[in-house]
C-alpha cells in the first residue's frame, strides 16, 4: 500500500521502516488476527488445542523479548488497517481532511459480546479515527480525553460498517469531535469525543 501522506497525522514517521520490513511486520500482523480470529472461532480437540498453544509458544518465542517502544513497528505503521496492531479491529482509514474523515471495518467474532460487536470493542474504532481527524492537516498532538458512547443497535460480525467522524468546534487547545458507525445509512453506533492538545509533545 503507498502512503497518502493526506492520510497521516502530523507527526506520522514513516521511515522507521523499509518498505520490505513493513510488507513483512503487516504479513506478521495479518496472521495474528486470523489466529486470534481462528482460536475464537474453533472448539478445537484436546490435541488440536495443545498442538496450537505449542506453535503459538514458539512463535512468542522465536520474536524474543521484542525491542524497547520507541523502536516497535505495532501501531505505528500509520498507512497499513488498524496501523498494524492487532488489538483494534483493522479500520480502513479513506479519508480526512481538516474537519472530517471516513473510514470502513469489518469487526468478526473476536471483538463480538453475544452474537454482536462487544460494547468495549466499539471505542477502539471510534477513539482511532477520531484521534487520527484529531491529528492530521498539521494540528499537533492531542490526547482523547472524554469519550461518550450511544449504543443505538446492535453491531454485526463479519459485515462492513462505515465509521464517520467530524470535527465539531475548536476552544483553544480543546477538539470537540463527533463520530458514527453506519450500515446502510442507518446509525448502530455514535460517539462524542474530546480531544485536548497537549502542552508538549512527549514523543
Ligand atoms: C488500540 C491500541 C493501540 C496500541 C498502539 C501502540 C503503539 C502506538 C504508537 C503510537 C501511537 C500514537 C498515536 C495514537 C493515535 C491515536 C490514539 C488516540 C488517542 C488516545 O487514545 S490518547 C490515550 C488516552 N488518553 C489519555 O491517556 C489522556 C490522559 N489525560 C491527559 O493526558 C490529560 O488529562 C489531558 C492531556 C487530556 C489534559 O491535560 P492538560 O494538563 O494538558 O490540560 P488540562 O487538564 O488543563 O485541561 C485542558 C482543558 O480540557 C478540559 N478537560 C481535560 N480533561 C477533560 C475531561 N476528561 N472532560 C472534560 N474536559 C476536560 C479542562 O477542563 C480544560 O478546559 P478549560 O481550558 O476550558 O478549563
Amino acid at each position: 500500500m503507498s502512503a497518502d501522506s493526506r492520510l497521516l497525522p502530523s507527526y506520522a514517521d514513516l521511515s522507521i521502516a523499509s518498505p520490505a520490513e513493513r510488507r513483512s511486520f503487516n504479513a506478521l500482523v495479518d496472521a495474528l488476527r486470523d489466529a486470534q480470529e481462528a482460536v475464537t472461532r474453533s472448539r478445537p480437540s484436546e490435541s488440536a488445542a495443545r498442538r496450537a498453544a505449542a506453535l503459538l509458544s514458539e512463535a512468542a518465542e522465536l520474536l524474543g523479548e521484542g525491542v524497547p517502544d520507541s523502536e516497535q513497528l505495532a501501531g505505528r505503521l500509520w498507512d497499513e488497517p488498524g496501523r498494524a496492531q492487532a488489538l483494534a479491529p483493522p479500520l480502513y482509514i479513506d479519508d480526512v481532511d481538516g474537519t472530517s474523515a471516513r473510514g470502513r471495518v469489518t469487526f468478526s467474532r473476536f471483538h463480538a459480546g453475544v452474537r454482536t460487536v462487544h460494547g468495549g470493542a466499539l471505542p477502539l474504532v471510534f477513539d482511532e479515527i477520531m484521534g487520527r481527524l484529531a491529528t492530521t492537516s498539521g494540528k499537533p498532538f492531542a490526547r482523547t480525553a472524554h469519550l461518550t458512547i450511544d449504543y443505538r443497535a446492535g453491531v454485526p460480525v463479519d459485515t462492513e460498517v462505515e465509521v464517520f467522524a467530524r470535527v465539531k468546534r475548536v476552544e483553544g487547545r480543546k477538539l470537540f469531535l463527533s463520530s458514527e458507525l453506519c450500515l446502510d445509512g442507518t446509525v448502530l453506533t455514535e460517539c462524542q469525543g474530546l480531544w485536548v492538545q497537549i502542552r508538549e509533545d512527549p514523543r
